[in-house]
């Protein structure tokens, strides 16, 4: 068994990023610019945030945080993000998610010029996903393709199931292990609460992406022998033993479900890191685009 390292993967790209964008600045260019909407805030969602700005400092980005209030209007909100789509400093823009629940979400992800969508949470770049054209890839499936991508994992023609269908993490996911290109070219099932007898489709996963936000949903019955195993879970339990008073807990049984692995991810150390890495190579990206 081998443990996927986030930590090694992510610095291995973010090395990657800054030696270019060191060469962009040496030319005379800006710096890319990423600006983060954080409305209200849970210690979750501001841990997160902070860890964004504090990777963007890392590669040599700049970027803007913007706080608003958990009782700011939609309105309000939506004005904030078309400001930012009209300011040329600003490449990509991330409003964190959840919102509060007086905020349409899929409202707020429309907002979002497509052009600066670095989530790639908008309907177009999800679109153009779904069509294998170049596009802004989510940025938590993003850094599972990069994080099989630098452990030169192959992906083609085994069976992946991917555990959840959300618009952030399974479905795209699914889309990308499916879909013709280095680390795709799988076989796809993707799991949810509707089901029947889960477990046994887990059993047949080469390759499962557990995406459903339930802490040790994954146990040692549900796994292959040999299986690689991506843990995208994150909650936080209550632990009073922890520094903070709680711990993070993957959606993947670590301990009896690691002898079973070919690979396998941790939480923490895994798959968080490479989401921040998928969103700086996003911002990157769209950062280049304006250059020409
Ligand atoms: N618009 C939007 N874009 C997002 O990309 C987005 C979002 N909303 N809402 C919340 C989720 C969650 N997310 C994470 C980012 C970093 C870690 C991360 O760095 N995790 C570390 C540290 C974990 C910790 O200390 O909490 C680890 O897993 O080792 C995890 C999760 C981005 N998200």
């Amino acid at each position: 068994m081998q443990i996927l390292d986030g930590k090694i993967a992510s610095q291995s790209v973010k090395e990657q990023l800054a030696a270019e964008v060191h060469q962009l600045l040496a030319a005379g260019n800006r710096a890319p610019h990423l600006a983060a909407i954080l409305v209200g805030s849970n210690g979750a969602s501001e841990t997160y945030v902070a860890s964004k700005v504090k990777n963007c400092a890392e590669i040599g980005f700049e970027s803007t945080l913007i706080r608003l209030n958990a009782d700011v209007s939609e309105e309000e909100l939506l004005n904030t993000i078309r400001q930012l789509n009209e300011d040329p400093k600003i490449d990509g823009i991330l409003v964190q998610l959840p919102l509060p629940k007086h905020i349409s979400e899929p409202k707020v992800i429309e907002t979002i010029s497509a052009e600066k969508d670095v989530d790639g949470f908008h309907p177009v770049s999800v679109g153009r996903l779904v069509q294998g054209l170049e596009t802004f890839i989510p940025a938590t499936p993003y850094g599972i393709m990069l994080m099989l991508e630098h452990y030169k994992i192959p992906t083609k023609g085994k069976h992946a199931v991917v555990i959840g269908r959300s618009n952030i993490v399974g479905r795209p996911m699914s889309v990308l292990l499916s879909s013709n290109h280095p680390y795709g070219n799988c076989t796809v099932t993707i799991c949810h609460s509707h089901t029947p007898d889960l477990a046994a489709v887990c059993r047949q996963g080469d390759i499962i992406v557990a995406a459903l936000g339930k802490p040790e949903f994954v146990t040692a019955d549900m796994v292959k022998e040999g299986a690689i195993i991506i843990d995208v879970g994150i909650t936080r339990v209550e632990d009073a033993t922890a520094k903070k008073g709680f711990r993070i807990k993957g959606d993947v049984a670590f301990d009896q479900v690691s002898p079973k692995a070919s690979y396998i991810t941790p939480v923490p150390g895994g798959v968080g890191l490479m989401t921040i890495a998928g969103l700086m190579k996003n911002t990157l990206v769209a950062y280049k685009r304006t250059l020409q």
